[in-house]
């Protein structure tokens, strides 16, 4: 038998470690080429920064807060330019021109939605068409536009009142009180019922809402959007699909009682008329529970911390502008004279109001990046050549805030939206609600409840900076929608107002 000595194994040993350390050298050489291969930009593309394998462009974002990034790379690149999460590229729209220009001109090659990401794996996704108009029509079928859909708001409002009139004039933060106020009205459509504002899944359901929000675009989202490979693992990303899952179970439970007490034909909200359709359907089609219960979530989600921040903010807004706010007073009680209550249609009669709800949309600008699209099939854009399934994001905040477009680009300032006689001017840079066929399907009662809210509020409160508050800090916190910073003020009860 063959026997080594001490020196043939540590030569032995060499020659292997070094083969081994060569095996993991050529291995990492061909990852980075087939990462770098797969980083390279189509020709024509939108130009961008160097993406990194691996990371693609992740490390040159502040990932608390990209938009400062965002535009500093618009400055450099234009108003169209491009970036990779992980392997994935995405086009940036930036400015009026461009994100019109690809959402209206070339509507149906951006209306797609991207799969495999965060966003994407929560909500109903590439259901569009059928599904989308369906859900519009249930949503007028249940009031938008109607007296009932603007009792249920303007009840829900007094629940909002009583409750700050018992804050007694202390210092209080509102933002809850919102947010249970926007989920009740969507609960109330979807089905029939709102909930107390202490009931604990509501409390639970608002909590997951608001985190889900803010870790769907934040740093985890992004990482969870860019190494598809660290999805398993136990980190905050896992968590919202636990919450999601978690609230989708609740509604699941209350589809079912609404199957045990339906009369078909005689829809009480929008799971009967749901379920009236599925009837209606043949098998296979695309009105199936699981597709009921994605776009029941879809309007939970979406109707919720959407249209509370914006209140929030707007009060926010009113609050530290108390000059802004006397004008909002003096035309409501001009027009409410008399009136037990405002009416929606109240508006045509208030274009400073208008102007003020509208200045707090662009302002704060609630989605500032939208809700991510996908083109339908290879297309061209000013120039640019685009393959079929790029994700595409709009910069909204860029039209919001765009240099030429308005009068006060960087300043709240409701003249940004009235002409010198004092009328309210239809701008085609407003668009917190994007443009275009996919376009928020919410926007006639997101419309209808800042309206609503803010002028009763108005009509009943004086909205006050604590004296002690310090200076309000106006940067929003970064999220799919952007929240205000957290801030007490005084709701004082005014004496003078013209009713109540
Ligand atoms: C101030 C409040 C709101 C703002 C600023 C807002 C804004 C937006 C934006 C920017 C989008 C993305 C559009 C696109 O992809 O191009 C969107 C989509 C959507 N919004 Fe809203 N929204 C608000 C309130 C609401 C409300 C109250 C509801 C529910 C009733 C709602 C339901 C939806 C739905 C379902 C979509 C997805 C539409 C689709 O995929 O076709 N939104 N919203």
């Amino acid at each position: 038998m063959k026997s080594y000595n001490r020196e043939d194994l540590s030569v032995k040993d060499r020659i292997s470690s070094t083969m081994f350390g060569s095996m993991v050298l050529f291995w990492v050489v061909i990852c980075l080429l087939f990462f770098l291969v797969r980083t390279r930009r189509p020709k024509n593309f939108p130009p961008g920064p160097q993406p990194l394998p691996i990371f693609g462009n992740l490390l040159q974002l502040c990932l608390e807060n990209p938009m400062r990034d965002l535009e500093r790379l618009r400055l450099r690149y234009g108003n169209v330019f491009s970036l990779f999460f992980g392997s994935r590229p995405a086009v940036i729209l930036n400015g009026t021109k461009a994100i019109r220009e690809a959402l209206v001109t070339k509507a149906s090659d951006f209306a797609g939605r991207p799969d495999e990401l965060l966003l994407s794996h929560l909500t109903q996704g590439k259901a569009g068409g059928d599904h989308r108009r369906f859900a519009l029509m249930t949503l007028r079928n249940f009031g938008l536009g109607k007296q009932s859909m603007e009792d249920r708001i303007l009840s829900e409002v007094e629940h909002v009142a009583a409750e700050l009139e018992e804050s007694n004039g202390k210092p209080i933060n509102p933002k809850l009180l919102f947010h249970n106020a926007s989920c009740d009205i969507i609960c109330s459509i979807m089905y029939g019922a709102r909930y107390e504002y202490n009931h604990p899944f509501f409390q639970a359901m608002i909590k997951m809402m608001a985190e889900c929000s803010k870790i769907a675009n934040g740093p985890w989202g992004m990482i969870y959007d860019t190494i598809p490979l660290l999805r398993g693992l136990p980190l905050p990303f896992r968590k919202v699909m636990n919450d999601h899952s978690y609230v989708k179970h609740h509604v699941k439970g209350i589809v079912a009682e609404h199957r045990a007490s339906r009369i078909p034909k005689q829809p009480r909200d929008v799971i009967d008329n749901y379920l009236d359709q599925m009837d209606k359907m043949e098998e296979g089609s695309v009105f199936d529970e699981e597709q009921m219960l994605a776009t029941l979530l879809d309007l939970l989600f979406a109707g919720t911390d959407t249209t509370s921040n914006t209140i929030c903010f707007a009060v926010f807004y009113l609050t530290t502008h108390p000059d802004i706010q006397e004008r909002c007073q003096r035309e409501i009680d001009h027009v409410c004279d008399g009136k037990e209550r405002v009416s929606f249609e109240d508006k045509d009669r208030m274009p400073f109001m208008q102007a003020v709800i509208q200045e707090s949309q662009r302002f704060c600008s609630t989605l500032p990046l939208s809700v991510y699209h996908a083109t339908t099939k290879d297309t061209e854009l000013l120039g640019y050549q685009i393959p079929k399934g790029t994700l595409v994001i709009q910069n909204l905040s860029s039209v919001l805030y765009e240099e030429g477009q308005w009068k006060f680009p960087h300043e709240f300032n409701p003249d940004n939206f009235l002409n010198d006689q004092g009328e309210l001017q239809k701008l085609e840079a407003f668009m917190p609600f994007s443009v275009g066929p996919r376009m928020c399907l919410g926007e006639g009662l997101a419309r209808m409840e800042l309206f609503l809210v803010l002028v009763t509020l108005l009509r009943r409160f004086q909205l006050v900076w604590p004296e002690d508050a310090g200076l309000p800090d106006y940067t929003p916190v970064f999220g799919v929608t952007q929240a205000p910073r957290p801030f007490n003020m005084i709701f004082r009860p005014r004496e003078n107002q013209s009713q109540h």
